[in-house]
């Protein structure tokens, strides 16, 4: 094992601050690897999300997209290279520096994740609360807004998640994740547990709050057709790298074993010819 000392990671030269104005990547990382003891999950893996993209990434079991994800939100640090979010290097962010980038992005866990003994409501005031910056009238209409947003009506705000079905989980933990207004959106599996009919709508949901709210979406995701209505752009794990990113059109076309059983058995030619 490497000791602290001899862990290198280092980023490349520029600027090293938070850049919320577009003019740098949104995500970039740089030669990162990750290790757990001897076993290496990552090794030289490059990727970089531009503003304003909905960059899924997609792989086998345990090619360490869960891993990759929790190291961009500075929940996990690889063993070496650099990751840079808003420009500001997340491995080497002290914890005022992590706070303050954590306030422009929110994150929609598989499962919602939601408190379950809090309503929907405090659910969604939850991250305006620790900022306790806000007063209660406004955390009072910007809960309101959030769940119009989402397309839920007040009248679940007293609701408790025990209460609420898969889809509408879904919903107050997307509406929480936008409570501060973040400009980057982590999804993992979005629409995982969802009937068909909720998925789709659900879909559409992140679809036009990506256009209005001009968002940058990161996303884990096995589901096809999620994957095909969403992403501008796919990044494949595969070899404990990024072995192609692109357009999804370019991305099916790339010659692996992985690729094309992914993409190009019967379920994924069905959801592109759904697609197109
Ligand atoms: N803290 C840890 N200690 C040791 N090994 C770990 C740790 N976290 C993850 N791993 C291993 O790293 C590998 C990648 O895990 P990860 O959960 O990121 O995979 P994944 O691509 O998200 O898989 P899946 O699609 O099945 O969810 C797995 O082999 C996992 O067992």
């Amino acid at each position: 094992m490497a000791t602290e000392e001899e862990i290198d990671r280092s980023c490349p030269a520029g600027p090293s601050e938070l850049t919320l104005d577009g003019s740098v990547p949104v995500v970039e990382i740089t030669n990162l690897q990750t290790r757990f003891g001897k076993t290496v999950i990552h090794n030289d893996l490059n990727l970089t999300i531009e503003d304003g993209e909905i960059m899924s990434i997609v792989g086998g079991s345990g090619t360490g997209k869960t891993v990759l994800l929790r190291q961009m939100l500075g929940l996990e640090h690889p063993t070496q290279g650099c990751v840079r979010i808003f420009g500001e290097d997340i491995t080497q962010a002290k914890p005022a520096q992590l706070q303050l980038l954590r306030n422009h992005w929110g994150m929609l866990f598989q499962e919602g994740a939601l408190y379950s003994a809090l309503t929907v409501f405090e659910n969604i005031a939850q991250p305006m609360r620790e900022l306790r910056v806000l007063p209660d009238a406004l955390v009072r209409d910007a809960v309101l807004l959030k769940m119009n947003m989402v397309g839920l009506g007040p009248e679940h705000a007293n609701k408790m998640p025990s209460d609420l079905s898969g889809g509408m989980v879904k919903r107050v933990a997307l509406a929480r994740a936008l409570a501060l207004e973040p400009k980057l959106l982590f999804l993992d599996e979005p629409t995982a547990g969802l009937d068909p009919d909720r998925s789709e709508s659900f879909v559409s949901l992140i679809k036009s709050l990506h256009r209005e709210l001009g968002l940058t979406v990161v996303m884990v995701t096995h589901d096809l057709d999620t994957l095909f209505a969403l992403s501008t752009r796919i990044a494949v794990l595969a070899e404990k790298h990024v072995i192609a990113v692109g357009p999804t059109r370019d991305v099916i076309n790339v010659d692996h074993p992985f690729i094309k059983e992914f993409f190009l058995g019967d379920r994924g030619k069905r959801a592109l010819e759904a697609l197109q």
